[in-house]
């Protein structure tokens, strides 16, 4: 399998079953889809993710993990059998479908349905061999805009949650340092900076422990951080255009 990031805005992911990993991932997708949920009985993991409302804007401008970042569940209270599971694909519309009900013939049907009318479809009671079409869900780590996953083939999700927690703190700062990149392209880019001198400056500050250290310290090194490096590629009289004083 290949790990890809996808854009559920403005999408729908059906989710069937209300235990806690139904609700697990309805409250991952929820950070931008909207999601139903259905089930005849639900977790009180629930009870959260209802009252959290929609994000806002401001959410994803710091270092969060998926937990952090909620929006709104929809409950549908029903049991469905697989004979009625193409009948909430075709009144819902998802993007993605997600079997997570304790019941294998079940999730099986939801599986055919979903490949039927080609839709994504995430198995939670299942590793291993997967028919196309078919996802699985990676333990996340965030600091936006910056993202990592993790995933162990279906062998250890046990292993990916682990991997997860150290990987937390490994990356904290990341965000901060993808910003300032992001910032020294678009001014090298206005100081007409060839593409190699932009990769230079970008690679060397990425990777720099000085600059995630200075970042880390706090917002109001940022502005320092870039006038230092800039500063550094006028002292070598890089030929970068623009001002030069
Ligand atoms: C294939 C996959 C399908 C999918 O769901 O996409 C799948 C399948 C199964 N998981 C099972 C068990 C557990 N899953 C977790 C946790 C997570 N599981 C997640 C993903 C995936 N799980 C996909 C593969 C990802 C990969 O390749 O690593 C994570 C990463 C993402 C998420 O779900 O959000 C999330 C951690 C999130 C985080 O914390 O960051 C824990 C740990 C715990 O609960 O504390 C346990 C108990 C310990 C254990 O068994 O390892 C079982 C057996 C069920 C049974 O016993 O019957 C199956 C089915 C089977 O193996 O047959
Ligand atoms: N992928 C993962 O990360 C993990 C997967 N699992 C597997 O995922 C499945 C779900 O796990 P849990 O939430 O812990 O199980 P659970 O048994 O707590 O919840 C199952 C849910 O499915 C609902 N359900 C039953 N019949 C239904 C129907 N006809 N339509 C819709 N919903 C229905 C139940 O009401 C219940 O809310 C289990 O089969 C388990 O083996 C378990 C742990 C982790």
């Amino acid at each position: 399998m290949i790990p890809l990031l996808h854009d559920f805005s403005n999408a729908t992911v059906l989710v069937f079953g209300g235990g806690p990993v139904g609700a697990r991932k309805a409250r991952r997708f929820s950070r931008e889809a909207d999601v139903v949920v259905v089930s005849p009985a639900f977790v009180a993991d629930f009870d959260d993710l209802e009252s959290a409302g929609p994000r806002s804007d401001g959410d994803d401008c710091h270092g969060s993990t998926d937990a952090d970042a909620i929006g709104t569940v929809h409950r549908v209270r029903a049991a469905p059998d697989p004979d009625d599971i193409d009948g909430w694909l075709k009144r819902t519309d998802p993007a993605l479908v997600v079997a997570a009900t304790d019941d294998g013939q079940l999730n099986e049907a939801i599986v055919e349905a979903a490949r039927d009318r080609d839709v994504l479809v995430n198995r939670a009671d299942r590793s291993g061999g997967r028919d196309p079409g078919s996802v699985v869900v990676p333990a996340t780590i965030r600091d936006d805009p910056v993202v990592v996953a993790v995933a162990t083939g279906g062998t250890a999700p046990a292993l990916s949650k682990h991997l997860r927690q150290e990987l937390e703190e490994s990356i904290d700062g990341a965000g901060e340092v993808a910003r300032l990149c992001d910032t020294l392209r678009t001014e090298l880019r206005s100081r007409n900076a060839s593409p190699a001198q932009r990769r230079e400056v970008v690679s060397r500050v990425a990777s720099s422990s000085e600059v995630w250290t200075t970042l880390r310290s706090g917002d109001s090194n940022r502005q320092q951080v870039i006038e230092d490096v800039l500063g550094q590629g006028k002292e070598r009289d890089d030929g970068m255009g623009g001002d030069r004083q």
